[in-house]
């Protein structure tokens, strides 16, 4: 049995595997510019982030009904419940979806069909968390927000992601207040590609209470030093972090010296279906990679339930952080 934990930073578009992009674009006589499987994954080596979001905008194009995106989440809280995940807050982007004809209700009813029975059916809890394409404008981020004003129940939170350089966090001051104000969560991907005055602004104009990556903030010792005293979550994905780039080689991921510096660092996926590996695959590689001990790892899996968005329901994430303390490792550490 694996390590249980929370996935705090994962794209549900990015879970689509190469066979269900597949099975869709046939389901829904969509068109894909790739022979088969084999010739989809040959396209995942990305020289950067934005080399990577054009491929994973491209293959959303087979996301069209409900049914569409409850199997996508399906799969994914299948995956996720296999390697140790109980609790999952999940991502997912409606412009990307609005903009291509398909309603902002498709998608939530859709995704709400497999969260609202993932407990069940995997043994999962789930929390819904709405980003804003931060390459988008600011308009479009607040019409999307109202788009968004009947589904409200089942969205614990806003994010904002996509392309980082260029588009700072104080871009979206208006709407992340508009949604303070309606009482949900703050999140935002700042200091993946972007500098650490990209997380500084999420914290002082956009309010957020978890950063996601947060990476470059080791280049700047004063914001280190506050994110420690404040406590501040960083949701980090060093799987993720290879693949496009953000690091030359696992080997080099800054996380153990992060952890050493008393942040409240979690490992998370990303986009899983890209990146090669879910939650646990990134924990396995964290640990052979850089030799993070099991009482490292232990830590990784106790702040993703400190860190998550379960203050509704305090007794199950005591009783997740339970399970994190009476976990014996095996020969597994994922
Ligand atoms: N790693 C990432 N950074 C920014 N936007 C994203 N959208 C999906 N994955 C992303
Ligand atoms: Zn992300």
């Amino acid at each position: 049995m694996p390590l249980p934990k929370a996935e705090l930073h994962l794209h549900i578009e990015g879970t689509l595997e190469p066979e269900l992009a597949f099975e869709l674009a046939a389901r829904n006589g969509v068109r894909l510019p790739y022979a088969d499987t084999d010739a989809l994954r040959e396209a995942y080596r990305f020289a950067d982030l934005q080399s990577f979001l054009n491929l994973y905008y491209e293959l959303m194009a087979v996301l069209r009904t409900e049914d569409d995106f409850a199997d996508l989440a399906n799969a994914y809280l299948a995956r996720a419940a296999a390697q140790g995940v109980r609790h999952a807050e999940i991502f997912f982007d409606p412009q990307a979806h609005v903009a291509r004809g398909v309603p902002m209700g498709t998608v939530v009813e859709g995704l709400w069909r497999a969260l609202g029975e993932s407990e069940a059916n995997h043994g999962v809890s789930t929390r819904l968390i709405m980003c804003f394409l931060r390459d988008e404008s600011a308009e479009s981020a607040l019409l999307t927000l109202e788009a968004a004003r009947p589904y409200l129940d089942r969205i614990t939170g806003i994010g904002l992601d996509s392309a980082e350089v260029g588009h700072p966090p104080a871009k979206f001051r208006e709407v992340y207040e508009a949604a303070a104000a309606l009482g949900l969560r703050r999140v935002a991907h700042a200091g993946e590609e972007g500098p650490p005055e990209y997380i500084t602004q999420a914290l002082d104009v956009l309010g957020v209470e978890r950063v996601d990556h947060g990476l470059r903030c080791v280049e700047d010792p004063a914001l280190v030093e506050r994110l420690v005293r404040e406590r501040i979550p960083l949701t980090l994905c060093p799987l993720s972090n290879v693949r496009l780039r953000a690091v030359d080689t696992l080997a080099d991921h800054p996380l153990p010296a992060m952890l050493e510096a008393g942040l409240l660092c979690t490992v998370n996926s990303d986009d899983p279906a890209y990146f090669g590996g879910y939650a646990g695959d990134n924990f396995a590689a964290v640990h052979e990679s850089l030799g993070l001990t099991r009482d490292r790892l232990r830590e990784l899996a106790r702040n993703s339930f400190l860190a998550s968005f379960l203050e509704d329901d305090e007794e199950r994430r005591a009783r997740y952080l339970a399970e994190v303390d009476a976990y014996e490792f095996g020969d597994d550490v994922s």
